[in-house]
């Protein structure tokens, strides 16, 4: 067996046309929605990732304003630049790339973003709506996972569903999104015991630890979908998941490539949530 392959490449392509639009049809009411991205520091995969948030807003037609910050920013410096974009009524989106240098607090930032601006979904006013039900921003990857499951037509409803990572911006969000849509949620860390008895019962597995190879094919049950999160860059420069590919494909379903599978994803999902905040403010304007 070959598992199909998930083609994130496209289906965000796809999600970015649509974005265009509502974007044109926002600028027919005098408004370009606008996304402030602050980078502190050169880590060489965020500032990678900074450029193509910037490049996919201008593409879409999206205003973007990226602050680059030296490394040795105080937490206090950045925090007034976030004060500063929580005021700037041109911008609806404001993110903080993650990780941050060691001497910053990155919850006591990320909490100093408007909760109505975080299209991240990070703000724990955020994070606490999820969790209750009612999101205003669901975090951009595990959003864009929910789409791509929506768009391969797997059955969700009473499906056993096994995240293997439980952060804040993927596992935790990731398992609310699922449990929503009525998925048995069984939600893994690095203290599971066994952690194959566990992925074995998946219909579909999430895999998001930063771990690369922790998941073989022995521990995928036949037919599963999976989802590779992890990014993770190899001594010789290729790109590889959290999920031992060749292995994984024999057994599995559907599978994501690493890389063209969550990773553009993320990115697309992060313009629908800054349409949407612009959406949101234009229609209280119209109040
Ligand atoms: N403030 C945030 N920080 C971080 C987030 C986030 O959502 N918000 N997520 C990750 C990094 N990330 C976005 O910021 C991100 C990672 C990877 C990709 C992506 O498109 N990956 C490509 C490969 C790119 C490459 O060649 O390196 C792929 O998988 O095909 C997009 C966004 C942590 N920080
Ligand atoms: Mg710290």
């Amino acid at each position: 067996m070959t598992a199909r392959l998930i083609d994130g490449k496209a289906l965000s392509d796809t999600v970015k046309t649509e974005v265009s639009k509502r974007v044109l049809a926002l600028k027919k009411q005098g408004i370009t929605p606008g996304l402030a991205v602050v980078l502190v520091g050169d880590d060489p995969a965020s500032q990678v990732y900074v450029r193509n948030k910037a490049a996919a807003c201008d593409k879409a037609g999206l205003h973007s304003r990226v602050i680059r910050l030296a490394a040795d920013t105080t937490e206090g410096e950045l925090l007034d630049v976030v004060q500063e974009l929580n005021a700037d009524r041109s911008i609806h989106g404001i993110l903080v790339q993650l990780p941050l240098p060691a001497h910053m607090n990155a919850s006591l930032v990320i909490e100093a973003i408007a909760a109505d601006k975080d299209v991240d979904g990070f703000h724990v006013s955020n994070a606490g709506l999820l969790m209750t039900g009612q999101p205003l921003f669901r975090p951009c990857t595990p959003y864009g996972i929910m789409k791509m499951l929506e768009a391969e037509n797997v059955a969700l409803r009473g499906a056993e569903a096994v995240i293997v990572g439980a952060s804040n911006i993927v596992g935790k969000p990731m398992a609310m999104l699922l449990l929503a849509a009525g998925a048995t949620v069984t939600l893994c860390n690095s203290k599971t015991r066994d952690l194959g008895a566990q992925t074995r019962r998946a219909d579909v597995l999430v895999v998001a630890t930063g771990k690369p190879g922790i998941v073989t094919g022995d521990m995928i049950k036949p037919g599963a979908v999976v989802i590779d999160v992890g990014i993770n860059r190899c001594a010789d420069g290729r790109l590889v998941g959290d999920v031992e590919f060749d292995s994984a494909k024999t057994v599995a379903g559907a599978i994501t490539p690493v890389p063209g599978g969550v990773g553009p994803m993320t990115i697309a999902m992060l313009l629908v949530n800054t349409v949407e905040a612009a959406e949101r403010r234009a229609a209280a304007i119209h109040i």
